[in-house]
C-alpha cells in the first residue's frame, strides 16, 4: 500500500517557491491499477515521483508498505527503489545497448546476480512481452510499441512490486495503446503488481485503472472507483476530461435540443442492465413514448455500461423514472 500522508512540494525557482502539490492525502491499495489524471502543469509528475523519491516532499510523509520513505538512509533507499519499476512516455532505453542488454541493465546494476542467471531471467521477461526475437536489435530498430515493451520488462527485472507508468501511452498510435495497455493489465493479475499510472487522457484510465484520482492545482479534485468518477463527474476539471474522452460537446447538445419536445434525461446503465431491455418495458408499463437522442454503450476495464439521453413525452414520465431508477438505472436531467 502506497500512502500519501499531507503532502506538500514547491519547487524553489529564482529565489521563489513554486507550489506544485497542495496537501495530498490518500492510499493507493496494493494490487491496484490506480489512475491519475490532471492538465498539464496540475502535478502527476511530481506526484509519482514522490513514490520512488525522485523528488522529495517540501512537507509530509510517503509511507510504502508502513515505511516512511522519506525517513530511509541511502542504502534503505536503494533497496526501496528496487521494489519500484517505471516506464516513461519516451522508453528512456540505451541507445548504444541491445533490447537484452537494456532489460539486463538494472540486474547487473543490483550486483545480485551471476551472468547466466541474469541471462535466464532477460529471457524470460523478453518472452512474457513478446520480443524473444528482438533481443539483439538496437531501440532504433524498434516500433514505438516494441520499445514500451522493452521499458516494461527492463521495468520489471528485478520484481518489483509497483510500477509507475509516466504518460507510458502518450507516444503511440490507438492500437498501440490498447495492446500496451493490456499488456500493463495481464502483468497486474498475474504478479499481483500495484500499477500507479499517470495520464492526460481519461480513456487510458477508463480502460484499465480500478480507480482513479484527478488533480487539479496540485490537489485531489475528485477521487474514486472509475466506474463512479467516469460516469458521474462532480469536479468541473473531471467533467471535462470526460466529455473529452467523449468526444461530446455539452453545451452544444443542449442546443441541439432546443426543438425536441418532452422531458430530457440521461439514463446510465451498468452491469447487467446495460444488455436488459429495460426501456422499452418501463415505457410501455407509464404509458409514455421515448426519443433516443444519444447514447453510447462501453466498457469500464471490465464492466459495460451505457448511456443515454433521451427524451419522454406523454403519459406518466415520473413513473417511469421511478421505474427506471427502481432498476438500479441512474437518471440526470438534461432538461426538464
Ligand atoms: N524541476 C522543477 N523545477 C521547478 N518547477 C517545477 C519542476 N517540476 C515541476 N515544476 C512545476 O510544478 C508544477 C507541477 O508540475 P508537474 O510536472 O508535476 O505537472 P504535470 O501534471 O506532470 O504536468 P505535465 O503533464 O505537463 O508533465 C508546475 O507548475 C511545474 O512548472
Amino acid at each position: 500500500m502506497i500512502e500519501f500522508k499531507q503532502i506538500h512540494k514547491s519547487y524553489r525557482v529564482a529565489g521563489h517557491d513554486v507550489p506544485a502539490l497542495n496537501g495530498i492525502d490518500f492510499q493507493i491499495g496494493a494490487g491496484e491499477i490506480f489512475g491519475i489524471i490532471g492538465h498539464s502543469g496540475a502535478g502527476k509528475s511530481t506526484l509519482v515521483r514522490l513514490i520512488n523519491l525522485l523528488e522529495r516532499p517540501s512537507a509530509g510523509q510517503v509511507i510504502i508498505n508502513g515505511t516512511d520513505i522519506t525517513a530511509l538512509d541511502a542504502a534503505g533507499l536503494r533497496a526501496q527503489r528496487q521494489r519500484i519499476g517505471m516506464i516513461f512516455q519516451h522508453f528512456n532505453l540505451l541507445s548504444s545497448k541491445t533490447v537484452a542488454q537494456n532489460v539486463a541493465f538494472p540486474l547487473a546494476l543490483a550486483g545480485e546476480h551471476g551472468k547466466a542467471q541474469i541471462k535466464a531471467r532477460v529471457a524470460a521477461l523478453l518472452a512474457r512481452v513478446g520480443l524473444t526475437e528482438h533481443a539483439d536489435k538496437y531501440p532504433a530498430q524498434l516500433s514505438g510499441g516494441q520499445k514500451q515493451r522493452v521499458g516494461i520488462a527492463r521495468a520489471l527485472a528485478t520484481e518489483p512490486q509497483i510500477l509507475l507508468c509516466d504518460e507510458a501511452t502518450s507516444a503511440l498510435d490507438p492500437q498501440t495503446t490498447q495492446a500496451v495497455l493490456q499488456l500493463l493489465a495481464d502483468l497486474n493479475r498475474e504478479l499481483k503488481l500495484t500499477i500507479v499510472l499517470i495520464t492526460h487522457e481519461m480513456d487510458v484510465v477508463r480502460r484499465i485503472a480500478d480507480r482513479v484520482a484527478v488533480l487539479d492545482a496540485g490537489q485531489v479534485a475528485e477521487i474514486g472507483p472509475v466506474a463512479e468518477v467516469f460516469l458521474h463527474p462532480q469536479h468541473p476539471t473531471t467533467r471535462r476530461f470526460v466529455l473529452e474522452a467523449e468526444s461530446v460537446d455539452e453545451g452544444e447538445q443542449v442546443d441541439d435540443y432546443a426543438h425536441v419536445p418532452g422531458r430530457i434525461v440521461r439514463l446510465t446503465f451498468t452491469g447487467d442492465a446495460t444488455y436488459q431491455p429495460l426501456l422499452g418495458a418501463v415505457a410501455r408499463d407509464a404509458g409514455v413514448d421515448f426519443s433516443i437522442l444519444a447514447g453510447r454503450i462501453d466498457r469500464i476495464k471490465d464492466t459495460p455500461y451505457g448511456q443515454l439521453t433521451v427524451a419522454f413525452t406523454g403519459g406518466d414520465v415520473n413513473a417511469a423514472l421511478q421505474q427506471l431508477a427502481a432498476r438500479g438505472l441512474s437518471i440526470e436531467e438534461v432538461r426538464a
